[in-house]
């Protein structure tokens, strides 16, 4: 093992974000363009075997969380081939995976077998028109079919739905939400909407604040305050007759960078210590040039030791990144 990777505001790196390929075979408004983005060669994306030798380097400075992402993860040809390499690796505890779900239900099987630990699965409207305005690709059925595969899977628990929230759309479903999250064994989370999207129509007023959202389900189901997880995402609630929970993702009305732990790797094998960084860090033309394992820990330790303490949306001064959340992997 070698030493525990730090930033230089006293927090220990535990979670690392790899996006495995930018493609993606949804456009969600929030996310992308109709048109796509122009897309990396596949040369310029990562190996599975590179992946592999970061990821095991990293594990063995203490970053034992480990997400698989994109763009749609499912997309990249065997990712089971990569899941399998990762789950062999004893310093890491959790291997996960964010997916859109489209390609779940053949996938999941493999994936399983090869070692994953969990999955969640984004769900942006449960009435299929609704799921088209979002998507722009008419699948509702193949998604709820992809979280139906895995729930037959006990291995991969808890299995999380990711649902952006955007202000004047999403209101009319909350409360089938809240219901959807009772009737299934799946934690639903509500998400604000982030200045990431390709379009850069992001505003405020676009935002749908998870208080809001809160208040709509607890008028119809009472809910009850079980905290924000170290290192978490979500603060979760639970109903309050028991029957379920839910959890709410407020990047924007309650930032939770105080106890942020995650670095990310993009597609191309650069080095992000923040989701809205505006730098990155090139590891993939040390790691082709030659680098040794050492070489490797340099760099990183000194990108990561300048990690951004935190990042406030709403701060006068914020900059939205010229990379989409599709192009970091949210
Ligand atoms: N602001 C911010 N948002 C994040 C960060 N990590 C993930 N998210 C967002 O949280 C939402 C859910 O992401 P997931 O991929 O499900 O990851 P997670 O919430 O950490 O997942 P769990 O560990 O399973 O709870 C997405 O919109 C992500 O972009 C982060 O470090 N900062
Ligand atoms: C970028 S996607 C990558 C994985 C996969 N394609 C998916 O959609 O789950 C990861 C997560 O980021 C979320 N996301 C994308 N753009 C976002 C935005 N502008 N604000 C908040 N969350 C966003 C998605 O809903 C998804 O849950
Ligand atoms: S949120 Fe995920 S599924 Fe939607 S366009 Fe972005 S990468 Fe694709
Ligand atoms: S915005 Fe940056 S600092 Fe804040 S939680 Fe996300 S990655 Fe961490």
């Amino acid at each position: 093992m070698r030493a525990q990777l730090v930033d230089g505001h006293k927090r220990n790196i535990g979670d690392v974000r790899i996006s495995v390929t930018d493609r993606c075979n949804f456009r969600c408004q929030y996310c992308m363009p109709a048109e796509g983005l122009p897309w990396l060669d596949r040369d310029d994306l990562l190996s599975y075997e590179e992946i592999a030798r970061l990821v095991a380097l990293l594990a063995s400075m203490g970053v034992h969380d480990v997400r698989l992402t994109g763009g749609e993860p499912l997309a990249r040809r065997e990712l089971w081939r990569l899941v399998e390499m990762l789950s062999v690796d004893e310093n890491i505890h959790d291997l996960s995976l964010t997916t859109n779900g489209y390609l779940l239900d053949r996938q999941v099987e493999g994936l399983v077998k090869a070692g994953l630990r969990r999955v969640n699965v984004s769900l942006d409207a449960l009435a299929p028109d609704r799921f088209f305005q979002l998507t722009r690709r008419n699948s509702l059925q193949k998604v709820l079919d992809g979280l139906a595969a895995a729930e037959k899977h006990p291995e991969l628990r808890p299995i999380k739905v990711n649902v952006v929230a955007l202000k004047d759309f999403t209101e009319d479903e909350v409360v089938r939400f809240a219901e959807f999250a009772r009737k299934h064994p799946y934690e639903v989370r509500f998400i604000e909407f982030m200045p990431l999207d390709a379009d850069r129509t992001w505003s405020r007023d676009k935002v749908l604040p998870n208080a809001e959202v809160r208040r709509l389900i607890h008028a119809a189901y009472p809910l009850k305050d079980l905290g924000r997880e170290r290192h978490g995402t979500s603060r979760r609630w639970e109903f309050a007759d028991g029957q379920g929970s839910i959890g709410f993702i407020s990047p924007v009305s309650e930032p939770f960078c105080g106890d942020c732990n995650r670095i990310r790797v993009t597609a191309e094998g650069n080095l992000r210590t923040c989701l809205f960084s505006m730098t990155e860090t090139d590891l993939r033309g040390p790691m082709r040039a030659g680098a040794t394992d050492d070489d490797l820990e340099a760099i990183i330790r000194e990108a990561v030791w300048a990690k951004e303490l935190k990042h406030d949306v709403n701060d006068e001064g914020f900059v939205q990144p010229l990379r989409t959340m599709s192009q970091i992997g949210g």
